[in-house]
């Protein structure tokens, strides 16, 4: 009797799973999610993530259950808890989804050594890293002529959903961890129910409501009329090539954006570290400056407004993403990396290649065909959230300025000012 094992990573999801359905191509079937100790030590452990993902795994766990499966949960080194489930269920061959990162390819290096017939199926983004190549070059560094030949790429067929999980008999599939186990910080009191089945109720009413306007309204911060599916794709409880399929042509190139990143991050691990194209530069070392900045004190209303909805909701609009950044590398001069970390300390989405890959595009350190490209974090105020209302949403101590004025709390008479609880600039404006 044939016997696979399933191993889930960041395609928690039963629909458009190529590996799991090839998996359950098997007479017996072991779908598995190893808590890898190697990851839940280090900064990738951030609660929100945690969080997200064990309302991913405990979804996933239902619905292998309704397909007559379940998901065996296993905590420790993937490669030595994949090999001891083998051995107990004389399984032959492992299947998983590709993953092209340092730590997917350490990884499948690990798992090809047990002596299982190993595939890496595509799944994690909609092009694999490595499937588009320029002439004379190992990876894409410019966006443009990748985004033409991602559009022409072929794409995986469509995985069709297993209509049965049969699991060997006998295996335990043990209990899921709780949070606390798992981290002792805390998850963002907004923060979104993570699983296939919230993503796809998240997906379809995005497509039905606003997809139509993505291009129109995709910069309107205060709309929030984005598809916020950032942490459903990056843990794979949506297919990206399903989204891809589904949205616009606007929506589709963010998609390709995400591409971009992780086969930029595949050609140069040293990503989320090391500066991409290097540049002469003194960061300043102002911690005071920072901390402002992380805390939404900065004093520069939609700057604040940005750095108070990653810490209520653990997501930040793109648009505010953006101003937030350039504010912290190219206005108070901070070395992109301390940015970096605190994103990546409170994003769901949060994702090596993504956060590394827009920092140092933001930073003039990327992948930016105009480095030296700076925002003005009050023209963009005016322009992105030309009501206001975003900071009005984000920031209580303003929201009785109407209007406009609300980019500029520092021009009201001083008496008024003073009565607003709210700091001054940290620096000059441009
Ligand atoms: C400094 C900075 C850090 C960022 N860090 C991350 C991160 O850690 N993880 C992450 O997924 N995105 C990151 N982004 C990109 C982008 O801000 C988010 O993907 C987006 O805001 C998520 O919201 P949404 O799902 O509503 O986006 P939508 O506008 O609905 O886009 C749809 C999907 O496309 C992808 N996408 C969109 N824009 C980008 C982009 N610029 N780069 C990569 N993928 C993109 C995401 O998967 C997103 O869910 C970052 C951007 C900046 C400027």
């Amino acid at each position: 009797m044939s016997t696979s094992i399933m191993l889930f990573t960041r395609d928690l999801r039963v629909r458009d799973n190529p590996a799991l359905e090839a998996a359950c191509r098997a007479e017996r079937t072991v779908p598995v999610f190893v808590f890898d100790d190697a990851l839940l030590a280090g900064p990738f452990a951030a609660p929100n993530r945690v969080r997200f993902l064990l309302d991913a795994l405990a979804d996933l766990r239902g619905s292998l259950r309704g397909l007559g499966g379940d998901l065996v949960v296993r905590r420790g080194d993937p490669a030595a808890e994949v090999a001891r489930l083998a051995r107990q269920v004389d399984a032959t061959a492992l299947f998983l989804a590709d993953e092209r990162s340092a730590y997917g390819r350490r990884r499948l290096a690990a798992l090809r050594e047990i002596g299982l017939e190993v595939s890496a199926l595509p799944g994690v983004t909609v092009v694999p890293p490595g499937d588009l190549v320029p002439a004379g070059g190992d990876h894409y560094r410019v966006f443009t002529p990748y985004w033409r030949a991602w559009e022409a790429a072929g794409r995986h067929p469509v995985a069709a959903t297993p209509r049965k999980v049969r699991l060997p008999e006998g295996v335990r599939a043990g209990p899921l961890p709780r949070f606390a186990d798992l981290t002792s910080g805390e998850a963002s009191p907004d923060l979104a129910e993570g699983g296939e089945r919230a993503g796809r109720r998240r997906l379809e009413r995005w497509l039905d409501e606003d997809a139509a306007d993505y291009e129109r309204v995709r910069d309107d911060i205060a709309a929030d009329r984005t598809s916020r599916l950032g942490p459903y794709i990056k843990f794979g409880c949506v297919s990206p090539r399903e989204a891809a399929e589904a949205g616009p042509g606007a929506f589709r190139r963010q998609l390709a954006w995400r591409d971009f990143h992780h086969q930029v991050a595949a050609a140069f691990p040293d990503l989320s570290r090391a500066d991409y194209r290097p540049r002469r530069r003194e960061w300043n070392r102002d911690e005071d400056a920072l901390a402002a900045w992380r805390d939404g004190l900065t004093g520069v209303p939609i700057v604040d407004a940005g750095m108070r909805q990653l810490r209520r909701e653990g997501y930040m609009h793109n648009r505010a993403r953006l101003i937030t950044a350039s504010f912290l590398t190219r206005d108070l001069g901070i070395d992109w990396r301390a940015g970096l970390r605190h994103f990546n300390d409170l994003l769901a989405d949060g994702d090596v290649a993504d956060n590394a890959g827009n920092w140092q595009w933001v930073a003039g350190t990327g992948n930016s065909t105009r480095p030296g490209q700076v925002m003005n974090p009050l023209r963009q105020a005016f322009r992105f959230d030309p009501s206001g209302d975003y900071v009005r949403r984000y920031v209580p101590e303003l929201a009785g300025i109407e209007g406009r004025g609300v980019h500029r709390p520092w021009t009201l008479p001083e008496d008024r000012r003073r009565g607003l609880g709210y700091p001054p600039p940290v620096t000059d404006l441009p």
